[in-house]
């Protein structure tokens, strides 16, 4: 496999652990949550999530995604409460699609699949100075996972998926700004949580992971637009991202909690 892993038979999830040998870890993700054996937990009622839209500051086409960067130097958007010992400061959120509206979430519930899935990327600000430094320990991180179903457009995607005209090619970088990504979340604060890493290389074992059950409605036009950024840069022979999703890996026997 090439340096640049991608998602395709020959750089993608299949191949990664060739220079990624932590793909075949203990505590790989994405996982298929299967609902009836997660263990109910109270204390995880106590979730807390505050962000302010003064905090989001850019999107950026990074070649196999696009990511919508939290302005991280101080706790302005934080997660804490529920499964997490600490304040997670927001860094950027980020989609994960696939190339037809029935399958490109990570997680699956049940063996089902969702047509993509939001990523709310957090580090533990109150032991580490940055995500780089956090992401190298099992406490550092938290990812706060949304479901996205394929259905009405959703209003609090329509100013992502208009900016990213701006964004079409790898590298290319626009202002966005007064965004509030509570806006992506569902009304039902109802989730589970385990521990696992992050979905593509590094494949840190770092995360927290909190997933809502509720998901929120994308359209296929929405869905269509995230299609239509390209993973090739600026006069290059254009390539679609079409898919940037990993399979669910095995659970290692690892513990799933519900929160409801
Ligand atoms: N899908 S995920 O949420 O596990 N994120 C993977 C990821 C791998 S990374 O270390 O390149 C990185 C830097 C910043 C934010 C995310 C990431
Ligand atoms: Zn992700």
């Amino acid at each position: 496999m090439s340096l640049n892993w991608g998602y395709e038979a020959h750089n993608g999830p299949e191949q990664w652990h060739k220079l990624y040998p932590i793909a075949q870890g203990n505590f790989q993700s994405p996982i298929d949550i299967k609902a009836q054996d997660a263990k109910s937990d109270e204390s995880l009622k106590s979730l807390s999530i505050n962000y302010n839209p003064t905090s989001i500051k850019s999107i950026v086409n990074i070649g196999h995604s696009f990511h919508v960067i939290s302005e991280d130097k101080e706790d302005v958007s934080v997660v804490k409460g529920g499964p997490l010992q600490a304040s997670y400061r927001l860094s950027q959120f980020h989609f994960h699609w696939g190339p037809s509206n029935d399958l490109g979430s990570e997680h699956t519930v049940d063996g089902k699949t969702y047509s993509a899935e939001l990523h709310l990327v957090h580090w533990n600000s109150e032991k580490y100075s940055s995500f780089a430094e956090a992401s190298k320990n099992l406490d550092g991180c938290a990812v706060l996972t949304v479901f996205l179903k394929v259905g009405n457009a959703h209003p609090g995607l329509k100013k992502v998926v208009d900016a990213l005209g701006q964004i079409r090619t790898k590298g290319k970088q626009a202002a966005f700004t007064s965004f509030d990504p509570s806006s992506l979340l569902p009304a039902s604060k109802d989730y589970w949580t385990y521990i696992g890493s992050l979905t593509h290389p590094p494949l840190l074992e770092c995360v927290t992971w909190i997933i809502f059950r509720e998901p929120i409605s994308v359209s296929p036009d929405q869905l269509n637009k995230f299609r239509s950024l390209l993973s090739s840069g600026d006069g290059e022979k254009e390539c679609p991202i079409l898919s940037n999703h990993r399979p669910p890996q095995p659970l290692k026997g690892r513990e799933v909690r519900a929160s409801f």
